[in-house]
């Protein structure tokens, strides 16, 4: 029935002010404010419509793209929007684009890692997307291998210029969002080569396109790499390939806040860390981690809703069947989830006050809580790309066959979502930097040198203490094992910022309980997922096990008459979620019957092909049919 809420039942039964809980989900009555309004004007956009994409073909789908990234811009300024405002309308648009790449790694790489000059002349162009740029790391040959890259910047005092050049084919850039067919300019990667000598990768600012016509400046080679997985919205981006025959920059085009080199053909350092070049990857690893929580809850919204609609077996002397949400099998499959969500929600906010802290340190040259910060970034991109990407198919199955259409929402979600767990740094590569920073710092316990910040624990770990010696040896050997290590550190991380939260004052009826419930689900879940590793170690007993499982249903009881209300926290618009299962009014059947007949393939009764190839089948005339 249109109009009627068929999940209200379900938000009666809520033990607590979901009002409060909404404020708390967007970090504050401000950002509630914001982003609350910004969602709704998304949504009732038609400029704004996706839920066509799924049928659009891949040039289709680019050029819409363009049109909705111009029409997004439009409306930024036309509605004086601030920066805030404007990142929301990117979230709620929710389609990748060159956009992401241009604000989100080529505005941030020249912000850290150029000069205060370099930084005067590009940043007004960039904001002003008077040029849009690209961020060109990766290569066809290597990705994670950064000192790999096999680009060249020879230096040529002659000219005061640089000398780009792809000398192989594995070093022709590929991947880089935006290159593709948008981008007028790169920050480009290339190994620095001053008079013979080779210095390390660098970045170097370099014009791709031509500003009046667009095409390629001479010496460039450039294109897209081709659809990619899942057919879905992230064929929007224009991920693409680049090669450099000979391409001359003026010497001020290498970004020079790290090392210089002089007209002379002198290359200097400068006091700063070499590990700023990777500065930018510092930067997007933490809004990954931001973003994780909105993904995953995104998953769970719509499977939570949908468990509360679906129904199967159970019927009693004619009544209804069971709701999906009452086995307890399904509570142990999505609560979890749930509460991964939360927790994801507050680390990620705790990461953002990392950043700028280390971010102010740095511009004050203090760079001594870089190390803990590149492993907090790499290790909890890893830890919440991985379950986010898992969390969501699970979600999928979840909601059972209706999970795997596309106007579930999910699959989409997932090929939209999945390759987080690949860029910015591979999932397993960056964990293996965590496992170096841990082993760095057990190495040093018993110095002089304390560890302090996310890493003060260790002191405590009396075990730690005597395998302290010789862990820098055989790391290559043990590196499988230095993985999970790495897991558990970013665990532990999750779940004491999760108690930090709570720790906090939290306003509202019922809040901070709710809270507490997750909480201790996401730290309990945890437990009895690795307790083999627990009972190995003597951490704990049998009996601690078996105490934890019991909790465990218990707090999924607990949940269970606030799921909806929990996910409905989330301030979702139905635009957003994208998803019959998971929209608002829980009105599911008759939304995925009309939506069917809307499918290109029900535009005739007969389809396109009958006389070809149905017929001569069915009528046994198949040899004499032209195939
Ligand atoms: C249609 C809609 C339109 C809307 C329009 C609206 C417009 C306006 C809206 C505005 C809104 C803004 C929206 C912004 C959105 C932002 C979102 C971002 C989008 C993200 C898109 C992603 C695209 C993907 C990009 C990429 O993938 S880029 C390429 C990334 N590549 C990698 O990550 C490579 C991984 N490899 C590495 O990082 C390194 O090579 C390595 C660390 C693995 C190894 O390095 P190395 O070889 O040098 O080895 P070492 O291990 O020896 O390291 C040396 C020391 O350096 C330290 N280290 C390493 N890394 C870092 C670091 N990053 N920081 C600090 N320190 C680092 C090591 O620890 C070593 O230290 P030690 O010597 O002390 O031990
Ligand atoms: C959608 C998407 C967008 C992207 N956008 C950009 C962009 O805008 N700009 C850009 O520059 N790049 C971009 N990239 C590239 C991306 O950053 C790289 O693909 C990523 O860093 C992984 O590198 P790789 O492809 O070389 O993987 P590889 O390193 O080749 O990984 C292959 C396998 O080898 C393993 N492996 C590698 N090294 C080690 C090791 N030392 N020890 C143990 N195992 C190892 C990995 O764990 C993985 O299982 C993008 C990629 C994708 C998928």
């Amino acid at each position: 029935m249109e109009g009627v809420d068929h999940l209200a039942h379900e938000r009666n039964k809520s033990e607590f002010d979901v009002d409060a809980m909404k404020i708390v989900w967007a970090g504050s009555p401000h950002a509630f404010v914001v982003s609350d309004r910004i969602s709704k004007l998304v949504a009732s956009d038609p400029g704004f419509r996706k839920d066509n994409r799924s049928t659009l073909s891949r040039k289709e789908l680019f050029k819409n793209t363009l049109r909705k990234a111009a029409y997004a811009w439009k409306t930024i300024i036309d509605l004086h929007l601030s920066e805030e405002e404007a990142a929301k309308l990117r979230f709620y648009v929710d389609e990748p684009a060159f956009t992401d790449v241009h604000w989100g790694m080529f505005i941030p790489a020249i912000k850290g890692q150029g000069t205060e000059e370099q930084q005067q002349k590009w940043l007004p162009l960039a904001y002003k997307m008077q040029i849009i740029g690209c961020y060109a790391q990766t290569e066809l040959g290597h990705g994670s291998n950064v000192q790999g890259l096999e680009t060249t910047a020879t230096f040529d005092p002659q000219t005061d210029e640089f000398i780009i050049h792809s000398p192989t084919l594995t070093s022709s850039k590929w991947w880089p969002g935006g290159l593709g067919k948008v981008a007028t300019h790169a920050i480009a990667y290339a190994l620095l080569i001053v008079g013979g000598r080779e210095q390390g990768v660098h970045g170097f600012i370099v014009q791709l396109r031509s500003l009046e016509d667009h095409s390629p400046l001479p010496g460039m080679t450039v294109g897209d790499i081709g659809m990619k997985f899942g057919n879905g919205a992230y064929n929007a981006m224009d991920n693409g390939v680049l090669r450099f025959d000979h391409v001359r920059i003026p010497r001020n085009q290498m970004l020079m806040r790290v090392s210089q080199v002089t007209c002379e053909g002198k290359y200097k350092q400068s006091d700063v860390p070499r590990q700023l070049v990777y500065g930018a990857m510092l930067y997007v690893r933490q809004t990954i981690v931001a973003d994780a929580s909105c993904a995953l809850s995104r998953a769970v919204c719509i499977a939570t809703r949908y468990s509360a609609v679906r129904r199967q077996f159970g019927s009693q002397n004619g009544g209804p069947e069971t709701q999906v949400i009452d086995y307890k099998t399904q509570q142990s499959r999505l609560f979890p989830l749930l509460a991964s969500a939360y927790a994801f929600r507050f680390v990620g906010e705790w990461l953002k006050w990392l950043y700028a802290d280390v971010t102010q340190r740095l511009q004050a040259n203090d760079f001594s809580t870089l190390p803990e910060a590149h492993a907090c970034t790499a290790g909890l991109k890893s830890l919440t790309t991985t379950a986010t990407a898992d969390g969501i198919e699970e979600c999928r199955k979840l909601c059972g066959g209706h999970g795997y259409l596309c106007s579930s929402g999910l699959p989409e979600l997932f090929a939209v979502y999945v390759p987080a767990c690949t860029y910015e740094g591979e999932n397993t590569v960056l964990l293996l930097q965590v496992a170096r920073f841990l082993m760095k710092t057990v190495s040093q316990l018993g110095s002089s040198k304390k560890p302090v910040g996310t890493i003060a624990y260790m002191t405590r770990v009396e075990h730690l203490m005597q395998c302290r010696c010789g862990v820098q040896r055989g790391f290559a050997e043990l590196s499988a094992d230095l993985v999970e290590a790495a897991v558990a550190h970013c665990q532990l991380l999750v779940v004491s910022k999760f108690i930090e939260k709570l720790q906090q004052e939290i306003p509202g009826k019922g809040v901070k309980q709710q809270l507490e419930v997750l909480c201790n689900i996401y730290a309990l879940f945890l437990l009895h997922k690795h307790q083999g590793d627990f009972l190995s170690t003597g951490c704990i007993t049998p009996k601690h096990a078996a105490l934890a499982n019991d909790e465990l249903r218990s707090l999924y009881s607990q949940v269970r008459p606030n799921a909806i209300a929990l996910v409905d926290a989330f301030n979702y618009t139905d635009h957003y979620l994208g998803s019959i299962l998971g929209c608002y009014d829980g009105n599911v059947y008759p939304k995925l019957y009309e939506a069917a007949w809307k499918d290109p393939l029900n535009e005739s009764v007969v389809p396109d092909g009958y006389h070809q190839y149905i017929r001569p089948l069915l009528k046994q005339e198949i040899r004499t049919a032209r195939l």
